[in-house]
């Protein structure tokens, strides 16, 4: 379990964090939601210990993370997959880590296998893809077998097949009973990982809901009317207990009656329609209205 109590942390005149409150609960993929700079990798590297918070704290398993004594056992974290000594091979790192964190040996073949890197291990990582780079990170952070794992932006840059890759192991190590808190500024990638979501937009909490939940509510669903005979039909549906909005070109925005039941009362009444529409806004677009107030930078002509 991951506790973050009123964090807040400022840089100079930014408030990166703004006294944030959430839990991660084991057994679930809990995916991190925010455009860029709202403010995830700080609140990542604050639960790390390797920022000191303003006010307010994060605490690991009940405990500030700096307090653990072997900390590799307890949480296990990726959030820069180029940090690693590229004149090493991957069985070197692996194997100097668990020497110096008191991890048995055995640990490392076992994490080999499990990232896929068991053919690779000898080699040296320098020469290694940015898909590589990232299954070794992610050894790294099984390497002691941890119940608290956190990842942080682990697609970026990868293919779909490491995508998938990536997707399918957070899911068994939260099925494993681990923790597993990932973060992302894609939606539509945390739609098909996460169980539950916490959003955040410039530093403080949008949303902490269950990810069927965050998709039931958000997205858009109405229908488009139109007709000549607009205030009658908008009388008739309201009527019927549907909200209608008046649209600007002069349709109808139906909300709470299916297109079947619109056309029912429209036929019932003598009412000519001239398009009827379902209308579903995609899980990206319901996001990004949610977290449009708090994009720190917009482009302002649509671009550069
Ligand atoms: N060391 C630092 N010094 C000054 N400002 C910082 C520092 N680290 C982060 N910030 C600022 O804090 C804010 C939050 O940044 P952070 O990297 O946590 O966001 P993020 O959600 O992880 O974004 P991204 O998806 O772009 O990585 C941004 O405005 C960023 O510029």
């Amino acid at each position: 379990m991951i506790e973050v109590h009123e964090l807040t942390k400022r840089y100079g005149s930014v408030t990166a964090v703004d006294r944030l409150s959430f839990a991660v609960r084991p057994g679930r993929v809990t995916g991190f939601l925010g455009p860029n700079g709202a403010g995830k990798s700080t609140t990542m590297r604050a639960i790390l210990g390797l920022d000191t918070p303003t006010s307010g704290r994060a605490l690991v398993d009940r405990v500030p993370y700096r307090t653990i004594d072997r900390p590799l056992r307890v949480v296990g974290s990726l959030l820069d997959a180029g940090a690693v000594h590229g004149g090493r091979s991957a069985r070197n790192h692996l194997e100097w880590l668990a020497a110096t964190n008191d991890l048995p040996r055995s640990r490392v073949g076992e994490v080999l296998e499990r990232t896929g890197l068991s053919s690779v291990a000898r080699k040296r990582v320098r020469g290694f893809s940015l898909g590589m780079r990232q299954r070794l990170g992610i050894a790294v952070a099984l390497l002691g077998d941890p119940p608290i794992l956190m990842f942080d932006e682990p697609v970026n840059g990868l293919d779909p097949e490491g995508i998938v890759w990536i997707r399918t192991l957070m899911r068994s190590l939260a099925s494993e009973g681990r923790t597993v808190f990932v973060s992302s500024h894609l939606m539509s990638e945390m739609a098909l990982t996460a169980d539950h979501l916490i959003v955040i937009g410039r530093g403080a909490l949008i949303a902490d809901t269950g990810t069927a939940d965050f998709i039931q509510s958000s997205s858009l669903n109405d229908v488009l009317v139109r007709t000549p005979r607009t205030r009658h039909l908008a009388d008739l549906l309201t009527a019927k207990g549907a909200r209608v909005a008046a649209e600007p070109d002069g349709g109808l925005a139906v909300t709470g009656l299916t297109t079947e039941a619109i056309s029912e009362v429209a036929a019932a009444h003598g009412v000519e329609v001239h398009e009827l529409a379902r209308r579903q806004a995609s899980l990206e677009e319901a996001y990004m209205k949610l977290t449009d107030a708090s994009v720190q930078y917009r482009a302002k002509d649509g671009g550069r």
